[in-house]
């Protein structure tokens, strides 16, 4: 029987750590990935001492996992962070809810009280949609009578302030927690609302993770029946970092019908697969472009590209979603298109459903 990641978690999380403590009570061991008979993972640590001290735990647990059945070769990988950006690396002020910093240690997926299920929405190519497809389809499921919630977490171009048409600064009335926003039913957070408009974020790694657990973690979410998750596009350190700080059910992949759409989202597929996330299904969008003056239909990005790749692939195709000029009108305004009555809001009505059909949300 190939071995799985818990049985090389539960294998290795009793041994010692020189700092005290043990390596399954931190969250020292990242990437974790098992490859057929190969397993590789990354264990971090604070600096070149630390790593020193800390070479008697790589090689005892590199000893343990060989010892597993089905385990041929182990890599293990010891890194120290970059060190992080100052917070002055944000110009104008805005951490006074200290949103950033370094991620607190946490013994791999923690979930978020009151929350059933999270889904997170990539593509491997920016500018697919990803953004459009997560607002609309959270006002989708609201407006089916679930309770949603959207966490903005493409930290580099938030747009779901914009697309939700929510502003101001979210509330924390005792400096902890943070009071997400409201907007068309859907309960609303984004690392934008947290900046000035156009500031663009230059934390890195360390930083942005430790922003990621802080709005997963410490804002009201309340009760949900989904999260769903605008990740950035590609394959960065917010996806490793969601993907073992939350327990993400799942993962929904957007792409236009281009072939180098397509691309890039196998390797967002790859990504997942390696991570242990599941990938729920891949999504079209600007699938077809229908002429408002004429009808004419076309295929300005092909056509059909998507559900060949998820059929190739052995993934759900869940849905095709047209190239309209409403589309973007609606998410500049801050009023997603779902919102209405027309075929927008019919495919995404018709895509929510088959969420909640599936137990997804
Ligand atoms: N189906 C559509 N019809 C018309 N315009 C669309 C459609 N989908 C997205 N757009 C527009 O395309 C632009 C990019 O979309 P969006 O920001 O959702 O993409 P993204 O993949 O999230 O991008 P990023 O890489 O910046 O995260 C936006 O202006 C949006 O309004």
């Amino acid at each position: 029987m190939p071995v799985t990641r818990e049985t090389i978690l539960t294998a290795i999380s009793d041994i010692a750590l020189p700092q005290g403590g043990t390596l399954g009570g931190t969250d020292l061991v990242r990437a974790l990935v098992v490859d057929g008979d190969t397993v590789r993972f990354v264990i971090e640590v604070e600096n070149a001492a630390t790593g020193r001290a800390m070479q008697p735990v790589e090689a005892e647990a590199r000893a343990r996992i060989e010892r597993l059945p089905g385990v041929a070769k182990v890599q293990i990988v010891m890194t120290a962070p970059a060190r992080p950006e100052p917070p002055k690396a944000v110009s104008g002020a805005a951490p006074s809810l200290k949103v950033g910093g370094h991620p607190k240690p946490q013994a791999g997926p923690q979930a978020i009280p009151g929350v059933r299920s999270i889904v997170a929405i990539g593509s491997g190519k920016g500018g697919v949609g990803k953004s459009t497809v997560t607002s609309n389809l959270a006002v989708a499921l609201a407006r089916a009578g679930r309770r949603v919630g959207l966490l903005d977490a493409d930290i580099y171009g938030p747009s779901q302030p914009r697309m939700m048409g929510v502003s101001g600064r979210p509330a924390s009335p005792d400096g902890q927690r943070i009071e997400p926003m409201h907007a068309h039913g859907v309960t609303v957070m984004s690392i934008g609302l947290m900046l000035k408009e156009g500031e663009a974020l230059v934390w890195r790694g360390p930083m942005l993770m430790g922003a990621l657990q802080q709005l997963l973690q410490q804002v009201n979410w309340g009760e949900l029946d989904v999260l769903l998750i605008d990740l950035p596009p590609g394959t960065g350190d917010v996806q490793l970092s969601l993907c073992q700080k939350a327990p993400v059910t799942g993962a929904i992949i957007v792409s236009t019908p281009q072939d180098v759409a397509l691309l890039d989202a196998r390797r967002a597929i790859d990504m997942f697969n390696k991570l242990k996330t599941p990938v729920l299904g891949l999504v079209e969008n600007m699938s077809t472009y229908v002429c408002p003056n004429c009808g004419h239909e076309a295929h300005l990005f092909g056509h059909g590209g998507v559900a060949s790749e998820a059929e190739a692939l052995g993934l759900p195709f869940l849905g095709a979603l047209p190239l309209q000029l409403e589309v973007r009108l609606a998410g500049d305004s801050g009023q997603p298109a779902a919102l209405g009555d027309g075929a927008v809001a019919e495919a995404y009505g018709q895509l929510a459903d088959r969420l909640i059909r599936g137990g997804i949300a």
